[in-house]
């Protein structure tokens, strides 16, 4: 078996004689199939520097090792442009020399922002407001066929023999990844950084805040804390996710010691020239143990008018978010239900033809965030958040995804997820508030979208959590 196709990539690599100052090269190989999650687990020395991306169609898959090169800004409103212009800025310095018209092949950026726009406390120290990520190699699994990338910083001297040998051993490092084995650890305890009675005030404050103010929505969230008797290995979650959860982005973000990671049902945007994708996600109730339950609560969420308010906020400011900037847009008026493991939500698909000049970034400044994480109107959400919300945001709720060179990519808005550090996981649920709301029944809907995590670390306690 061939595993480094040498005929390609010394074709791609004799470009670089023609380019004068060529500093950074992206090369792509079509390579056999190898298993993302081995990989991933296999290169558990380059943890810090490691990050997974699956979309929830399950068609596109990233694996990124090592860090080749940054994009970070300091916080600031344009957070989002401030990012293109940093990746306009280093376009100009990689040389692309694979051909494939393959989508997520090449120069990839992955990584993600925080929710707000201003600087966190120290859990969420590694994360920065802004962060994305050039791998020095990425797996790419697209619609079943493999690619590898390689980027390399090269010098006028490097000969194609040299660079080719490299290339070479990347990739048979990248073979030698084995069978991963999960391991078990016990969980300790699971602490919960809000007592209900906390909870419970908090949400009567906001309803008391609609009713006699401007705001109309507000997502509230809460964190608990789980505690295991030793540390909790990225890989291992991210199996037990991967395998739990269908129709959901899988993430992994390492930074340093901590790793941020989730399985999100929500698309935030996807571009791919010009076609734009988003998503209203909100409204929620459980799946029931059989089928006619199952429908019986389907149907009744369908019906629901507190469920319906929740959403309708979300779809009316996507609507009104993304219209100007669409020459053709398409939302139907009805809601239809989006079905995951434990949970079913209301959801809307949002489809629409972007003018030629706005930009993947134009979109994500508009539609972060959606009321489905944030509220309505989005500055008074914003500020009842940051008041009264006594837990610190960090990437939770944020854009978390994928770009390329061409402004192409896909962001999904990173709930369902946790920050791992050492033996400790803090996990992270909200819910949309409305005037309608019940503290327990808000609190229940936190504790059901707590499950995936809980399920997926091995320590749901059924007492407690879920359902
Ligand atoms: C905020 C979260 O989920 C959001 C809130 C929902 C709701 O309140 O019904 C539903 C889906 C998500 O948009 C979360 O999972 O943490
Ligand atoms: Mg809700």
């Amino acid at each position: 078996m061939i595993k480094t196709d040498r005929v390609s990539l010394e074709a791609q690599l004799k470009q670089i004689e023609h380019i004068e100052q060529t500093p950074y090269i992206s090369i792509v190989q079509k390579i056999n199939p190898i298993d993302p999650l081995n990989l991933f687990a296999h290169f558990a020395h380059l943890k810090g520097e490691r990050f997974y991306w699956s979309n929830a169609a399950g068609d596109l898959t990233f694996v990124g090792l090592g860090t080749f090169k940054e994009l970070y800004t300091d916080s600031s409103d344009d957070r989002f442009l401030a990012i293109q212009d940093q990746l306009n800025q280093l376009k100009e310095s990689i040389n692309v020399l694979h051909d494939f018209d393959v989508e997520g092949v090449g120069p990839v950026f992955f990584g993600g922002f925080s929710f707000f726009d201003t600087p966190h406390r120290k859990e969420w120290e590694s994360f920065p407001e802004n962060n994305f990520v050039l791998a020095k190699q990425m797996l790419t699994v697209k619609q079943g066929e493999y690619f590898l990338t390689h980027h390399i910083e090269v010098s006028p001297n490097d000969s194609i023999e040299v660079l080719l040998n490299q290339i070479e051993q990347e990739t048979e490092a990248i073979y030698e990844a084995g069978l991963f084995v999960q391991e078990t650890r016990k969980l300790e305890e699971v602490q919960d950084q809000l007592s209900f009675d906390q909870w419970s005030s908090m949400i009567a404050h906001a309803i008391e805040e609609i009713q006699t103010t401007n705001l109309e929505k507000v997502v509230l969230a809460r964190e608990v804390e789980a505690v295991f008797d030793r540390t909790i290995p990225t890989e291992d979650l991210l199996y037990a996710l991967t395998n739990q959860q269908q129709h959901s982005y899988v993430f992994v973000m390492e930074q340093g010691e901590e790793a941020f990671i989730g399985a999100s049902p929500e698309r935030l945007v996807s571009v791919t020239n010009q076609v734009m994708y988003s998503a209203c996600l909100a409204g929620t109730t459980s799946r029931g143990e059989t089928m006619d339950v199952d429908d019986l609560l389907a149907w009744r969420l369908l019906n629901d008018e507190k469920n319906l308010e929740e959403h309708r906020y979300v779809v009316n400011m996507i609507r009104e978010a993304v219209q100007p900037i669409c020459t053709h847009l398409d939302i139907p008026n009805e809601p239809q239900i989006y079905p995951l493991k434990n949970i079913q939500h209301l959801y809307t698909p949002v489809q629409g033809q972007l003018k030629p000049e706005v930009t993947l970034f134009d979109t994500l400044k508009k539609l972060h965030p959606t009321p489905a994480l944030g509220g309505e109107p989005r500055q008074d959400a914003m500020n009842f958040i940051k008041m009264h919300e006594p837990i610190e945001r960090g990437w939770y709720a944020a854009p978390i995804g994928w770009f390329d060179q061409s402004l192409n990519g896909e962001f999904a808005v990173a709930i369902r997820s946790g920050l791992i550090a050492g033996n400790r996981i803090k996990l992270f649920a909200g819910c949309g508030v409305v005037a309608d709301s019940d503290a327990k029944a808000e609190y229940d809907e936190t504790n059901l979208k707590l499950t995936p995590m809980l399920d997926a670390l091995g320590g749901n306690r059924d007492d407690d959590y879920g359902e």
